[in-house]
C-alpha cells in the first residue's frame, strides 16, 4: 500500500558561496607535480521552471498537499501517454545557448530503467543517447589575493544538456516498517547538465555551482532555490598525480547546498588521498544518504529508446519551419537566441567598465537579487560618484539586510531615500559619519526622509567659524602638552568631532587647528 507523506526537507542555506570559500580551501587547489590532487565532474539536475511536468499537464508546486499534483500519467496507468511539454524544450535550448552548447536539432528520449517506490513505471523517460545540448562551457571566478580582488576565471566544460523527468519522494518510516511515496515530483521536467571532470577542489565546485545558479535565475529557466530541491548536484571526485590517468570515481549524489558541496568534496579527495597513501585502492562506489546504492554500469539501467514519443525536432529559425508547421507551436533556436538577457559575467563586466566600481564589488552587486537594479536606481538620483555609492550599497544597506534576513526588495530605506541621504553629505549638510547615524535611523523608521532626522536631531553640519573658533580653542586648551608633536592635528579633529558629536565641518576645523597649532 502506498501512503501519502509530505515531507519538507531543511537544508543549509546556499548563498553568497563566493565570499566564504576562497581561503578554506584554497590549499586543496594547488599542487606540485608529484603530489596526489582531486579531480571533480559534476552532474547537475535543474528542475525546469514551468508551471507544469514534462510529460502531463499537472501542475508544479513545491508546498502543495502530498500527492494532490498527479495525473493518471505521472501514477503510470496503463494507457496513458507522454505529451511532451514545449517550455520545457525552450528552457533547455535556452540554458544550452547561454552555457555555448551546440543544440542538436534532433535529440532523443530513452527509457532508463530502476525499480524503486517513487519511480511507478519502472524507468524514468530521459535523453542518453542524443541529448538536447552537447559541448559548452562553464565560466566562473574565484577571487583570491588578501582583499579577494584577484578575479581568476576558470571554465569547465559541459559534456550535455538533457531533459528528463524527476521522480516522486520516499520517505522511510523506520518505527512502522514502511515507506511514504508523494508522487507530487514524479514528472517535473528537469534538465541534467553533466560537467567534464575539469574541476580540482571544493572551492572551485562550489564557485561553479553559484555561478550556474545565477545564470539559471537570469534566464529564468531554473528557480535554483538549492533548499527547496530545485538544483541537486551529484559529486564525482577521484584523486591521481597529474600527467597520470583519471583515477577510480565516487559519487556523493543529491548535495543541495553550495556550502556542504564544497566540504563534501575536499572531505572526499582527503578520504581518497588518505586510502592511497596507505597503500590501499578507491572504490567505484555510491556514497550518500539515500538508503539504495545504485551502480552506474550502463547495463544496470536496461537502457531502451522511449518508443512513446519521437524524436524531438528544433528548428534553426523560422525560414527553416517546414511548410504546415506552426511557428507558435515550433521551438525556434534563434527566436530564443533573441530573448537571452544579460548573463552574471556580461552584467559584472559591465558595472565594472560603466562605474569604474572593483571587480569584488560587482560580485558583491550580482550575488544579491536585486542589488544591481538598487544601486542604478540611487545612481540615477544623485551626482554622487559610482565609487562613493557603491560602499553604501555593499557595505551599509546589505549589512544591514544580512543583518536582519531581508531580500533587497524588503529594505526599509528605499534607492532614492538613500540618494537623498547622500546628496545631503556630497552638498556638505551633513559630514560622513553623521550621514551613517542618519542611516540607522532612517532604518529603523522608515518613510521619515533624510532630511527630517537631520532636522528633529540636529545633525546638520556646524559650520559658523566662532563657534568652531571657540570649540578648537578649548580642544587645544586642553592638551597643551601635544601641541607640536606629530599627528597632533588628527588627534585634535578627532577631539573636535567627538565634542560636536561629528557635526563639525572637516574642512573649516583643520584650517581652525592648524592656525591655532602652528
Ligand atoms: N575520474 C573521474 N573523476 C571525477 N569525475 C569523473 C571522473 N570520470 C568521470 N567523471 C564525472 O562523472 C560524471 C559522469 O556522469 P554521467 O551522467 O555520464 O554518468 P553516471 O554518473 O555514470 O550516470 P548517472 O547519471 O546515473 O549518475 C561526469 O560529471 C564526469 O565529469
Ligand atoms: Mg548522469
Ligand atoms: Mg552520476
Amino acid at each position: 500500500m502506498v501512503h501519502s507523506y509530505f515531507f519538507r526537507m531543511i537544508f543549509l542555506s546556499s548563498g553568497a558561496c563566493m565570499v566564504e570559500f576562497s581561503f578554506m580551501w584554497l590549499s586543496l587547489c594547488l599542487s606540485t607535480p608529484q603530489q596526489l590532487v582531486g579531480v571533480v565532474g559534476l552532474e547537475i539536475h535543474a528542475q525546469i521552471n514551468s508551471s507544469t511536468k514534462l510529460f502531463s499537464g499537472s501542475s508544479v508546486c513545491f508546498s502543495a498537499p502530498p500527492n494532490s499534483l498527479v495525473s493518471f500519467f505521472d501514477a503510470s496507468l496503463p494507457g496513458t501517454l507522454p505529451v511532451l511539454n514545449r517550455r520545457c524544450v525552450e528552457a533547455a535550448v535556452m540554458t544550452g545557448l547561454a552555457l555555448n552548447c551546440n543544440i542538436n536539432r534532433k535529440s532523443l528520449f530513452d527509457r532508463k530503467h530502476y525499480f524503486y517506490a517513487d519511480l511507478p513505471a519502472g524507468y524514468q523517460i530521459t535523453q542518453q543517447r542524443q541529448p538536447v545540448a552537447e559541448d559548452g562551457t562553464l565560466t566562473y571566478s574565484l577571487l583570491e589575493g588578501k582583499k579577494r580582488s584577484q578575479v581568476i576565471r576558470k571554465n569547465v566544460h559541459i559534456k550535455q544538456i538533457q531533459l528528463e523527468q524527476d521522480s516522486g519522494k520516499s520517505l522511510h518510516d523506520d518505527v512502522h516498517s514502511q515507506t511514504l511515496i508523494d508522487l507530487n515530483r514524479a514528472g517535473v521536467g528537469l534538465m541534467e547538465l553533466v560537467m567534464e571532470p575539469d574541476m580540482s577542489c571544493g572551492e572551485e565546485a562550489a564557485a561553479a555551482v553559484r555561478e550556474l545558479q545565477l545564470i539559471l535565475q537570469a534566464l529564468g529557466t531554473c528557480q535554483g532555490n538549492m533548499s527547496e530541491g530545485q538544483l541537486r548536484v551529484d559529486a564525482n571526485v577521484s584523486v591521481h598525480r597529474p600527467g597520470e590517468p583519471l583515477g577510480v570515481r565516487t559519487e556523493v549524489k543529491n548535495i543541495n547546498s553550495v556550502r556542504y558541496l564544497a566540504r563534501a568534496i575536499d572531505y572526499e579527495i582527503q578520504r581518497q588521498i588518505g586510502i592511497l597513501q596507505r597503500g590501499g585502492t578507491v572504490q567505484n562506489e555510491t556514497r550518500h544518504s539515500l538508503p539504495i546504492s545504485l551502480t552506474s554500469a550502463a547495463s544496470f539501467f536496461r537502457f531502451m529508446p522511449e518508443p512513446n514519443l519521437p524524436p524531438l525536432i528544433v528548428y534553426e529559425d523560422n525560414a527553416s519551419l517546414p511548410a504546415g508547421i506552426d511557428a507558435c507551436q515550433a521551438v525556434v533556436v534563434q527566436k530564443i537566441k533573441e530573448g537571452l538577457p544579460e548573463l552574471p559575467s556580461i552584467k559584472r563586466d559591465r558595472l565594472v567598465q560603466t562605474y569604474g566600481i572593483l571587480p569584488e564589488h560587482s560580485f558583491t552587486l550580482v550575488n544579491e537579487d536585486g542589488l544591481v537594479e538598487y544601486f542604478e536606481a540611487v545612481l540615477m538620483a544623485t551626482k554622487k560618484e559610482p565609487r562613493k555609492v557603491i560602499g553604501w550599497v555593499t557595505n551599509e544597506l546589505l549589512g544591514h539586510l544580512k543583518q536582519q534576513d531581508l531580500s533587497v526588495s524588503q529594505s526599509p530605506i528605499s534607492p532614492p531615500a538613500l540618494a537623498e541621504l547622500l546628496e545631503l553629505q556630497e552638498t556638505g549638510h551633513i559630514s560622513s559619519s553623521v550621514a551613517k547615524q542618519v542611516f540607522q535611523k532612517m532604518w529603523r523608521s522608515p518613510g521619515k526622509t533624510a532630511a527630517q532626522i537631520t532636522q528633529e536631531h540636529d545633525l546638520g553640519l556646524v559650520s559658523d567659524t566662532a563657534q568652531l573658533h571657540s570649540i578648537c580653542q578649548k580642544v587645544v586648551d586642553s592638551h597643551p602638552d601635544e601641541v607640536g608633536t606629530p599627528n597632533i592635528l588628527n588627534k585634535l579633529m578627532g577631539l573636535v568631532q567627538k565634542e560636536t558629536k561629528g557635526r563639525a565641518d572637516p574642512v573649516l576645523v583643520r584650517k581652525i587647528l592648524q592656525e591655532k597649532t602652528s
